[in-house]
């Protein structure tokens, strides 16, 4: 399986068991996370977006004071592929 190559239903399914919080919203991998403040939110979204840019790999997301909506997916490859299962791994370590 190559990082971009679309997942398999099966492989999603897969992913998704060790994967907390997130699942498949609009054909996107989605989560929601909730932060005690705005600047928490802000914080951990400054974090991700050093991680996302040394792997060249970048949310879809939206804040609202201290909720953050997170839709993952490859444009390159027009899917859901393993760099997406990679950075919601990531943001679930650092939302933490
Ligand atoms: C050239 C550049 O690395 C690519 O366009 C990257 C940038 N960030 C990206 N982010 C996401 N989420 N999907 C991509 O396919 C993608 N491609």
């Amino acid at each position: 399986m190559n990082a971009l190559s679309i997942l398999s239903a099966s492989e999603l399914d897969l992913a998704l068991q060790e994967l907390q919080g997130w699942s498949i919203e609009r054909g996107k991998l989605h989560r929601q996370f909730q932060f005690s403040s705005f600047v928490e939110a802000f914080g951990f979204m400054t974090r991700v977006a050093l991680v996302a840019e040394t792997i060249g790999h970048h949310p879809e997301w939206c804040n609202v004071y201290n909720r953050i909506s997170v839709d993952l997916t490859t444009h390159d490859a027009g899917g859901i592929t393993m760099n997406d299962i990679h950075l919601a791994h990531k943001m679930n370590e650092l939302a933490e």
